[in-house]
């Protein structure tokens, strides 16, 4: 297997997000969980996608990790390796974009890598370095209030500047608007004046097209999905993949008992947890009493078991800003937050035990916390249930997932996502 792309994304939900794109955009794409081993068999693709669980763990973590993902793709040959990280930047001043950036940009000896979280489809934007989530700039959107990385500056270039080695340059859109040639020419400017990465302004679809066929003249770039979409488009633009259709056939119907968990307390993930109380029963986990050690996950369980034969159950942690803020108060960011996603992770591992088979979950941190314990391989790409989320298949067992990244998906999300995966 030669790939034209390898991937390394800092969460699942991020990971499916971009194997979607890359599946529309022609390229047979799959999307493994961790670091493959070397006997897993994977199908002949153009992309293959490593999920980590890299956003929020130490710095030097997430760079032994995904170096050990770019040798596994290097392995296979890969073109170019992209960077997956979250369209609404999501780091801290500790990282983990800048060092991964550039452990990886210094791996493959380049002297500056593209960087840009733009992905206009979900309204992601980046004018002058700045980050628009919809119409307000990041620091004014909710991922202010996020539990693990509240985004306060959205000044990316110093954003990006403060976790990274060296200092950091801007592309701006004017620059993008003249093309890829004059990109790659202000991309050598900025290396020469010492800059180890730039982050690019993209808008529109046709600005990634642009910044995707530059940034696939060098070897490393980290970027969201619209990245994913630039590059896609350069290599089949290029010859260098020819489009493929999209995988309908990704095995049979596999029925029986479904079940939804949300551990996001992104405000589109309250939204669809109240639109969703009117299609199925939902159960609030506790958070104060699961980590007052209470077995609310045994609860949870036990709820779900009694109605589960009759449709599919939601079971959610997410809380308000209010909410999140008083239990990090009382217990700590990490601690809370890490005990809430072994609750559902545990949830999940009853369930599946139970017959459950058809498994959608919020949130990247906990749809890691999930697929970790369920230990599943690796994922085929199925149809896209909303921008950013596909219906995955996995390739060991008969099972349909959905991992939701927190601010993706329409208001009735939940029951969309289940009507795809019969
Ligand atoms: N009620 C709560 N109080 C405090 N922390 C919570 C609560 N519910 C969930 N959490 C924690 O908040 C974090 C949510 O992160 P997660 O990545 O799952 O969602 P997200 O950030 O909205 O999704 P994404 O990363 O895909 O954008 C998890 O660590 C989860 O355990
Ligand atoms: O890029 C995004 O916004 C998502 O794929 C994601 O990474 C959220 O965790």
């Amino acid at each position: 297997m030669t790939l034209a792309l390898g991937c390394i994304a800092d969460d699942y939900t991020g990971a499916s997000d971009l194997a979607n794109t890359l599946t529309k955009a022609g390229l047979r794409t799959v999307q493994t969980i961790g670091v493959p081993a070397d006997d897993l068999a994977l199908p002949e693709v153009d992309a293959v996608v490593v999920s980590l669980k890299s956003r929020s763990i130490p710095a030097e973590e997430a760079v032994a990790r995904s170096r050990e993902a770019a040798s596994w793709l290097n392995a296979r040959g890969a073109g170019h390796l992209l960077f997956k990280v979250c369209s609404t930047f999501d780091s801290t001043d500790a990282g983990n974009i800048g060092p991964v950036t550039d452990a990886l940009r210094e791996d493959a000896g380049e002297a500056i890598a593209l960087v840009t979280p733009a992905f206009p489809e979900t309204a992601r934007t980046v004018y002058l370095g700045h980050l628009f989530v919809g119409a307000v700039p990041l620091h004014e959107s909710p991922l202010k209030d996020h539990p693990l990385n509240p985004m306060r500056d959205s000044n990316l270039v110093r954003v990006l500047a403060r976790q990274s080695r060296g200092p950091v340059g801007l592309l701006d859109l004017a620059t993008v608007a003249h093309g890829a040639e004059a990109v790659s020419a202000r991309l050598d400017a900025l290396a020469r004046e010492g800059k180890g990465a730039a982050i690019a302004d993209a808008v529109l679809d046709r600005d990634l097209a642009v910044l995707g066929a530059a940034a696939l003249t060098r070897k490393v770039s980290t970027g969201a999905s619209g990245l994913g979409l630039g590059l896609a488009r350069a290599l089949v633009a290029s010859g260098r993949v020819a489009p493929a259709a999209a995988d309908t056939d990704l095995g049979g119907p596999i029925g029986g008992p479904a079940a939804c968990l949300a551990g996001s307390c992104s405000q589109a993930t309250l939204g669809q947890i109240a639109r969703a109380e009117a299609a199925m029963p939902v159960r609030r986990l506790d958070p104060a009493r699961l980590l007052a050690g209470e077995d609310e996950a045994g609860a949870a369980l036990a709820w779900a078991m009694e109605r589960i034969g009759d449709g599919p159950v939601l079971i959610a942690s997410s809380a308000g800003p209010d909410d999140v803020a008083a239990v990090q108060a009382r217990y700590g960011r990490d601690e809370a937050g890490h005990a809430i996603e072994a609750a559902m992770a545990r949830i999940a591992e009853g369930l599946v035990a139970n017959g459950v088979r058809r498994l959608v979950v919020a949130g990247g941190e906990t749809s890691g916390a999930v697929v970790d314990r369920l230990g599943l391989p690796a994922f085929r790409v199925g149809p896209e249930i909303a921008p950013g989320v596909p219906v995955l298949r996995t390739t060991d067992r008969d099972m349909w997932l959905a991992l939701k990244s927190g601010n993706f998906g329409g208001p009735d999300f939940f029951t969309d996502a289940l009507k795809l995966m019969p």
